[in-house]
């Protein structure tokens, strides 16, 4: 697999690393990444082995399969259309991106026309295995999120003590934290939807980890998953789980014998 990445940051540096450094996708390589500044994609380049792009139509035009999105959900807005369009194969780690259904849709109608997929890991969570069996005959009745993280994790969380930031649906909660709570999306996506999904994100100065709680009932019974996530090093926004997740979705697509 010939792999172009969007953004350079914790997510894409953690995956240039795994994939052109360390070997883990044997057979796959990036082959060019394109950021914000043409300067850092080239510094990017020589440090992992790879090809800067000075804009994404130059990275389109190369030789690739498939783009990976690990920059923001105003990038996926821009240019996810377009990257279909090119008849590339898309994963994306901004999912808040998706959250109105409007675009979810024009983005499913490219895949269908173009023949192309989108590819979207379960990030710092878990449990969409669960949600996705439970309607595909069945029925949810309530899906929730419950996410903790310390202050230096959320914009405008106070330093010294507990206190609820947020509560309500996942249309709001990532109209708000479009940087935190990407999470809940990908939820709405597999359950109920963004207005129905329910969402808590609670700031705590006691905790050192981005910890999610999910719990759902249907006609399948009750689920109930904390996840306990240790922050990438350089961004505590953001958990270690989620890049991870990256490079598992691309081992999938390689795999023949698919699981879940
Ligand atoms: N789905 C999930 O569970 C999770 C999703 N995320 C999301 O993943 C994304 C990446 O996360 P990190 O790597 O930790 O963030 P980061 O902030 O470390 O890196 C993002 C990079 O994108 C670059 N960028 C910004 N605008 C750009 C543009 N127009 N074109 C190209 N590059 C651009 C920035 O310069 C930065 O280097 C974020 O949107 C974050 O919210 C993060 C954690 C969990
Ligand atoms: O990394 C996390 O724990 C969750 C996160 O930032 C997001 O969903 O946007």
């Amino acid at each position: 697999m010939k792999i172009g990445l969007i953004g350079c940051g914790n997510i894409g540096k953690f995956v240039l690393q795994s994939v052109n450094i360390n070997g883990l996708l044997p057979g796959s390589r990036i082959e060019g990444v394109y950021s914000r500044h043409y300067d850092h994609a080239n510094q990017i380049a020589s440090e992992f082995v790879t090809n800067a792009y000075s804009s994404v139509s130059d990275l389109l035009q190369s030789d690739i399969d498939l783009v990976i999105e690990a920059a923001n959900i105003y990038v996926v807005k821009d240019y996810a259309p377009v990257i279909l369009e090119s008849g590339k194969d898309l994963l994306i780690i901004s999912v808040g991106a998706l959250a109105e259904l409007a675009f979810y849709e024009q983005l499913r109608q490219l895949c269908q026309d173009k023949k192309t997929k989108i590819y979207l890991p379960s990030g710092a969570i878990g449990g969409l295995d669960v949600l996705k069996a439970a309607m595909s005959v069945g029925q949810l009745d309530s899906v929730s999120i419950t996410t903790r993280k310390p202050p230096q994790a959320l914009p405008g969380a106070p330093l010294d003590s507990e206190s609820i930031l947020f509560e309500g649906s996942a249309s709001k909660a990532i109209a708000l934290f479009p940087q935190n709570i990407n999470v809940s999306i990908i939820l709405s996506l597999v359950g109920l939807g963004a207005d129905k999904t329910n969402v808590k994100i609670i700031s705590d100065p006691g905790v050192a980890k981005n910890s999610h709680c999910i719990e759902a009932a249907g006609s399948f019974g009750r689920l109930k998953l904390q996840v306990e996530n240790d922050p990438m090093p350089n961004n505590p926004k953001t958990s270690f789980l989620a890049a991870l997740s990256v490079l598992s979705t691309l081992k999938s697509r390689n795999e023949f014998i698919q699981v879940g």
